[in-house]
């Protein structure tokens, strides 16, 4: 399975995102997209998430050489701000979250199993979505995406709320869906990006660009993704 970005164009008015972006995102390898504040990597999320319409270009799936059409549940969101209903208890959503989603989840534990999967123990899956920190929350978000195993998972810089032992869990659940699952992963850390990703891609100068494999665990790497992000190109 390949996700393919062609020619993609997307503005918000004078504001430029991409401009005729072509790139392939494939299954089995966890992509690190690497940009400076405010150049576009949640609107491209959206965009592919089909939040936000794309101005020029074409999204879509490709499998054994075929286009396949995909859809918003084909693709697992983990935002940097989780939504979720606050009103409700962490073990109420899971409930809730597997009986809407019954054609998708097959054989499906009880919620518990799943809130103690991600760290959420039984003290905390009583307590209100309100009351929980940023970190629980993420958590409950990757529930979602574990119990729908989605073709596409988009992580908006999700470990940046977690502490050092829900950082280490994310990561092996994160590796674990890695050979179904296309993985593109937003962070600021690269230190996170090297330990995690295949590749890495920057978003800069309205295009997406590919960092060699080799060079990820190279001793200038910082220097090197220091200086490409600081070259600001043409517009
Ligand atoms: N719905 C919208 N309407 C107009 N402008 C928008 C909209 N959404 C985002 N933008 C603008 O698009 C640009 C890219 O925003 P985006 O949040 O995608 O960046 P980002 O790379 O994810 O930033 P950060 O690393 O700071 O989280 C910003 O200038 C933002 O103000």
């Amino acid at each position: 399975m390949k996700l393919v970005l062609q020619e993609v164009s997307k503005a918000f008015g004078e504001k430029k995102i991409v401009k005729q972006t072509s790139f392939v995102f494939e299954q089995g390898k966890i992509y690190g997209l690497l940009g400076r504040n405010g150049v576009g990597k949640t609107t491209l999320f959206n965009c592919i998430a089909k939040d936000v319409w794309i101005d020029q270009g074409e999204i879509y799936l490709e499998e054994a050489g075929k286009k396949i059409s995909y859809d918003e549940q084909d693709i697992g969101y983990v935002h940097t701000m989780p939504h979720l209903p606050e009103f409700m208890t962490g073990y109420e959503f899971v409930r809730f979250f597997i009986d809407v989603n019954q054609a998708k989840v097959q054989n499906p534990l009880p919620p518990n199993a799943y809130l103690e999967q991600v760290g959420i123990k039984s003290a905390d899956q009583h307590k209100l979505i309100r009351d929980y920190s940023h970190g629980m929350k993420n958590k409950l978000q990757m529930i979602c995406v574990i119990l729908t195993e989605p073709k596409v998972l988009l992580l908006d810089e999700p470990l940046t709320s977690f502490d050092v032992v829900a950082s280490y869990e994310m990561k092996k659940l994160i590796l674990n869906l890695k050979m179904q699952t296309i993985i593109v992963f937003s962070t600021h850390i690269l230190q996170l990006a090297q330990d995690l990703c295949d590749e890495i891609v920057l978003l800069h100068n309205h295009g997406l660009q590919e960092i060699k494999d080799q060079d990820i665990h190279a001793e200038d790497f910082e220097n090197e993704i220091i200086q490409l992000l600081s070259d600001e190109g043409g517009e």
